[in-house]
């Protein structure tokens, strides 16, 4: 998809995880961000990157994830000069330790970081210069949200990351998440505000939903976890 003011944006799924990674670039110079790369997509992305005549800036991850194993450290090696990207507050390694309020730049185009931890301590919400969209990651998922059962996690400052950080851009602002396990896409945050079950709840009632969520552990997590710590490069 080519969108106003020269910005290419591309949705990529990788289906064990149901994770989405995102590509977005500079049309004029080329350069490009992906946003949660994944260690078993990565071949398909530097294709992909090759064969549109992106140059990979930098592979971000929204957060230290739990599920699957990062993409930015294998696409470190493959690309000179790439740069990987995490929250200074996820406990993980990268080349790049972002905090509040730092822009990600690719040719004139750029992403803003707004910290939006309660899923980990480390969880990054990525919003483009216009404020047209805006990379969620497993904080607000479409019609929920990430769970807050392991790794820092904490309701109550999930519930006010969102409130405060993704509620507060423009309604027609489109919603990408870092997974999907019912094939949604995108939502908006007017969408989002209206209807997530969860979080149009009170604060109460939304930590108890949260408690009660009983799901089973993500069944790569003892891989995943130690791996993410090391840019995805540790294999246990
Ligand atoms: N079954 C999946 C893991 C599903 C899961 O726990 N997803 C996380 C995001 S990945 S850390 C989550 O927060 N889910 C919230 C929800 O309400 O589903 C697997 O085995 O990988
Ligand atoms: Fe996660």
């Amino acid at each position: 998809m080519e969108l106003g003011k020269g910005l290419f944006f591309r949705q990529l799924f990788e289906p064990v995880s149901s994770t989405y990674t995102y590509l977005l670039a500079d049309e004029k110079s080329r350069e490009a961000v992906l946003i949660d790369p994944v260690l078993e997509t990565v071949e398909r992305d530097l294709k992909l990157l090759e064969e549109l005549g992106f140059n990979l800036k930098v592979a971000v991850n929204t957060h230290c994830h739990a599920d699957h194993i990062t993409g930015s450290g294998l696409l470190k090696n493959r690309l000179h000069g790439m740069k990987s990207a995490i929250s200074r507050h996820s406990g993980a390694q990268a080349d790049i330790q972002l905090s509040e309020g730092d822009k990600i730049h690719f040719g004139k185009q750029h992403l803003l970081v707004r910290e939006t931890p309660g899923h980990t301590n480390g969880c990054v919400t990525l919003v483009t210069g216009d404020q047209s969209m805006a990379f969620t990651g497993d904080a607000l998922l479409i019609r929920g949200c990430g769970r807050t059962d392991f790794q820092q996690g904490c309701s109550r400052k999930l519930y006010e990351s969102v409130h405060q950080k993704v509620f507060t851009l423009p309604l027609q602002c489109l919603v990408y998440p870092g997974h999907d396990y019912k094939g949604q896409t995108a939502s908006t945050v007017g969408e989002e505000k209206r209807f997530n079950p969860r979080l149009t709840k009170s604060v109460e009632e939304f930590v108890d939903i949260m408690v009660n969520l009983n799901l089973p552990k993500p069944a790569q997590i003892d891989r995943a976890i130690p791996a993410n710590l090391a840019d995805g490069l540790h294999e246990v």
